[in-house]
């Protein structure tokens, strides 16, 4: 249950560094957080070890990777490479129950690790941070318990912190798919963490899902692609509907992990409001994380986006996808940012506060829809949006799905002590605002290390490369 301490000190608040010149920059990303956790849990459930190379070093994959040493798993770093780990599944498969397992604030850990119980030997308890508490956790339950799971909560019915007790026989009788339906509505995390597990069901599985909207299918295509990846056969034969056939799971004995594209958003998103150019090297040209959206979105706001040279405009998305080439992503900006009007953000609600943040320096409105379920993410990050947007002197409102962000003039903007209420992403925001808004400070801006290591050490060595 105990997480690694954590002891670089930093001012609090921590005062956002103001860009003074046009960058000339390039950032190194640390590897995604998402597909981070995905190969730790399929290296999990496979049979023999897997050495996973650029894992991203941070709060949510420590979770992930105390949560699987509780479950019996061992995740050994190299002595001189923390960032290379190895992963050997528990002997026969067959985790280890009567433990407890702490989520922390971390959604991949809290939904991707319950369903692992399935194959365990008694009952595991999971708990997190009071803040946790109000995420969405009932409906990845209601799909263990159809699949003969017994949960018990022990505060509020729905959310953590609840005890998962495997079923005494897994699979069904007759040897089809076991049919499961879910409303993944509120996370996409919900599908993704069953699909992830449903390869080693007897019998396999078939997930519906029953709500109106379905956010992130990105990150779903990404479970999709590791499952297989891992000898897995799972298919989406209509949107909304999976078919999991049973097969042993094993990733290749080594796999590397891409830069966390979503992180990259604060980087490149500073070369518009800072103006000048940022560079991201290892951009995958094939990805299924939401964060290849970022260039056109980057686009759409004014920047000019070129990949090794090329521009982004004559880089045909189909030709570009060549899963083995990865090249240095470059954004430019001039200092002028365009309001977006309105932009469907549904497939990517995690890129949300950094776009919302270029808007908000923007010269026209712009509406961030299809993320209402980001009210149910680290924070109500619609609410704290509009708080914090409000804080520096522009306006936004709260949509039902969404967010309106209505910008002023730069000299109405005034600096303010930033709260980001334990949201790593909300730290970032406001970093960004502080490019341009003088005398901005972030409070805590510590949470950043959910998903980034050293996000301040990051940000000044972005600064100080400078025309
Ligand atoms: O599966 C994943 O790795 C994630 C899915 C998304 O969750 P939601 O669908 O809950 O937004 C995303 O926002 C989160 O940061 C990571
Ligand atoms: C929503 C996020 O995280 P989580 O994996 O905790 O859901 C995020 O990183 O923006």
């Amino acid at each position: 249950m105990n997480e690694p301490n954590h002891t670089a000190v930093v001012a609090d608040p921590w005062p956002a560094p103001l860009a003074t010149a046009s960058l000339d920059a390039t950032a190194t990303i640390p590897g995604s957080k998402s597909l981070s956790n995905r190969y730790l849990i399929l290296a999990a459930l496979g049979a023999d070890p897997v050495r996973i190379r650029g894992l991203l070093r941070s709060r949510d994959t420590d979770l992930m990777m105390n949560a699987l040493r509780a479950l019996g798993v061992t995740c050994r770093e190299d002595a001189d490479d923390p960032t290379t780990v190895t992963v050997t599944p528990p002997p026969n498969g067959v985790f280890t129950g009567c433990t407890e397992v702490y989520c922390g604030l971390a959604g991949t850990v809290m939904r991707f690790v319950p369903p692992l119980v399935l194959f365990a030997d008694g009952p595991v308890r999971f708990d997190g941070d009071e803040q946790a508490y109000a995420r969405p956790m009932e409906p990845l339950l209601f799909g263990l318990k159809q699949l003969g799971a017994h949960v018990e909560y022990h505060g509020q019915e729905g959310c953590l912190p609840f005890t998962v007790t495997p079923p005494k026989k897994l699979g069904s009788a007759d040897g089809k798919p076991i049919k499961i339906r879910v409303d993944s509505s509120s996370s996409s995390q919900f599908v993704s963490g069953l699909l992830l597990a449903a390869s080693r069901i007897p019998g396999g599985v078939l997930l519906r899902h029953t709500g109106r909207t379905l956010p992130s299918l990105p990150h779903i295509r990404m479970t999709m692609e590791d499952i297989n990846a891992a000898g897995g056969d799972v298919t989406m034969p209509e949107r909304g509907r999976w078919l999991v056939q049973p097969r042993d799971l094993d990733l290749p004995r080594t796999v590397t992990v891409e830069p966390d594209l979503s992180n990259a958003a604060p980087f490149l998103g500073a070369a518009l409001i800072a103006g000048g150019a940022v560079r991201v090297p290892n951009w995958p040209a094939h990805t299924t994380q939401p964060g290849g959206l970022l260039p056109s979105m980057l686009h759409k706001f004014g920047a000019t986006i070129t990949l090794d040279g090329e521009p982004f405009d004559e880089i045909n998305d189909c030709e570009m996808f060549n899963d083995d080439f990865s090249g240095t992503l470059c954004v430019t900006g001039d200092g002028s940012i365009h309001g977006l009007g309105e932009l469907d953000m549904s497939a990517a609600g995690e890129l949300a506060p950094s776009v919302a943040a270029i808007a908000t320096l923007a010269d026209g409105p712009s509406q961030l829809v299809g993320i209402g379920h980001l009210r149910g993410h680290e924070t109500n990050r619609l609410q704290a949006l509009v708080t914090e947007i409000e804080r520096v002197g522009a306006h936004a409102e709260e949509l039902d799905n969404g967010i309106a962000i209505e910008p002023v003039a730069d000299d109405e903007l005034h600096g303010a002590v930033m709260e980001t209420y334990a949201d790593h992403r909300m730290a970032t925001f406001a970093a960004m605002l502080g490019l341009r808004i003088p005398g901005i400070e972030v409070r805590d801006v510590q949470t950043t290390r959910k998903t980034i290591p050293d996000f301040t050490g990051m940000w000044a060595a972005m600064l100080a490369q400078h025309r």
